[in-house]
């Protein structure tokens, strides 16, 4: 198995990180393009491009105990990345560097990290929603990953996100290496349907707190 090109302690004391935790801190988001090298971006492409079919699920909507399939609301596939993995691991790697990072500067006491690989075939969206709602969830703080090389304005698939007076705030096409961070329970956001196939990874840091004194499960 190869490993990803550049290692993943590199991200310690990377500007491009500090420069996201500030931007993050003032705005309760941060869009950081280069997060993710292109070497590293296209391997981990190139992964998800291998797999099999019935290495991916279709994606739910809600929670993990009210789940439902509903594709007039999103439309993608997904697969739960894993430790035991070796690329999924090093994907793992480099976000739990994040989340230390993110708890030094920050203070946000991040607990663990759940993320998933996404797969949006032609045509696929997913429409306005939150990931969380106050109090109701563990999930903190979203990162999305986009793997996509060469991502054109006309491929569609923008991630847009919207202020809390519906007014759109940012649109960011997913090309290879960007990241997204955004607050979970703050920022309403939509994918727009595209005309490719997209590639993504999405994941939410979370808070170690139960729910009615149920631990709340991990998707
Ligand atoms: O892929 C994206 O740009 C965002 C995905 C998303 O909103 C989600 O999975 O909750
Ligand atoms: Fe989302």
């Amino acid at each position: 198995m190869v490993s990803l090109v550049e290692p993943i302690s590199k991200l310690e004391n990377h500007p491009v990180v500090d420069n996201a935790i500030d931007e993050l801190a003032s705005k309760g988001y941060a869009i950081v393009p280069n997060f993710i090298n292109p070497e590293n971006a296209d391997y981990l492409y190139r992964y998800a491009l291998g797999l099999k079919d019935s290495d991916w699920q279709q994606a739910g909507v809600g929670r993990a105990d009210n789940y439902t399939t509903n594709t007039q609301v999103r439309r993608d596939r997904i697969r739960w990345l894993q430790a035991q993995d070796a690329v999924e691991r090093a994907y793992l790697d480099t976000m739990a560097t994040l989340q230390q990072q993110l708890n030094r500067q920050l203070f946000m006491g991040l607990f663990d990290y759940e993320s998933h690989l996404a797969h949006y075939p032609p045509g696929a969206f997913y429409r306005k929603h939150l990931d969380a709602f106050k109090g109701r969830s563990n999930r903190i703080l979203t990162t999305v990953v986009y793997l996509n090389p060469d991502w054109q304005v006309h491929d569609g698939g923008e991630l847009v996100m919207y202020d809390d007076q519906h007014q759109v705030l940012q649109t960011v096409l997913p090309k290879a290496g960007t990241l997204v961070l955004f607050l979970s329970d703050t920022f309403v956001h939509e994918v727009r349907e595209g005309h490719r196939d997209r590639y993504s990874i999405t994941g939410w840091f979370r808070h170690n707190t139960s729910i009615n004194g149920v631990i709340d499960p991990t998707r």
